[in-house]
């Protein structure tokens, strides 16, 4: 079971390590471009707030230029798991980082098809968008327990990480259908660990505790 912050706001990613129950970080080129700082200077210090795997995704299309982005992320960070693209580029970008044993993640998948074209290629994950199948009118869960079974009932290592994961129980759906790894934002993890009843629980041993003058 590992778990991931989807995120690349540092104050976040600071905050959600110290808990000490987070394997990484996870980007993608979106959250990247949202916090408006070089590219290369973001990923080492997130890799530098991270005793964790980094997350960085490539922004080429061809799988040469992929390749090339790979190793240079591994420069950047050499925890670095790298995002490729579904498709044929990604899926040759894949095959070949493999051979050098730089740790891959197959991103954008929305079939069990890919997934297993992606596994063959050597991935060390795949990731199932749960929230936009969803948002498309369809199953993310379906997809995503079709996946996870595929790879069990062909023995195949590559790991399953949910991602587009947006709410708690989305979290515990994603885990009780057999998911490897979930990546989710800072505010679903922090959400996950609150309740209203610990909340008041926790006022009220306070609260005697001060009236009862020890
Ligand atoms: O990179 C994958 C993200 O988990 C996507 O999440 P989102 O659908 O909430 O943007």
């Amino acid at each position: 079971m590992e778990f991931y912050i989807d995120t690349a706001d540092l104050a976040q990613i600071k905050e959600a390590m110290s808990w000490g129950i987070l394997e990484g970080v996870t980007t993608n080129p979106s959250i990247v471009a949202r916090e408006k700082r070089g590219f290369e200077e973001l990923i080492r210090e997130i890799a530098r707030e991270t005793p964790g795997k980094v997350w960085c995704e490539v922004i080429g299309t061809d799988a040469d230029t992929m390749v090339e982005e790979a190793r240079m992320f591994r420069n950047w960070a050499d925890r670095v798991v790298v995002k490729l693209p579904m498709g044929a580029e990604g899926v040759k970008a894949a095959s070949r980082l493999s051979k050098e044993g730089i740790e891959t993640n197959m991103t954008l998948v929305y079939s069990v098809g890919q997934a297993v074209l992606a596994a063959k290629a050597g991935v060390r994950y795949v990731s199932p968008y749960l929230g936009r199948v969803d948002d498309v009118a369809w199953s993310g869960a379906t997809l995503i327990g079709g996946i996870v079974e595929t790879f069990a009932r062909l023995g195949l290592p590559t790991k399953v990480i949910a991602a587009s994961v947006r709410g708690p129980q989305q979290v515990l759906d994603m885990l009780n259908l057999g998911v490897h790894a979930v990546t989710t934002s800072y505010s679903v993890w922090a959400a996950m660990m609150k309740h209203p009843m610990t909340d008041i629980g926790l006022e009220g041993f306070l609260r005697d505790w001060k009236e009862a003058g020890l």
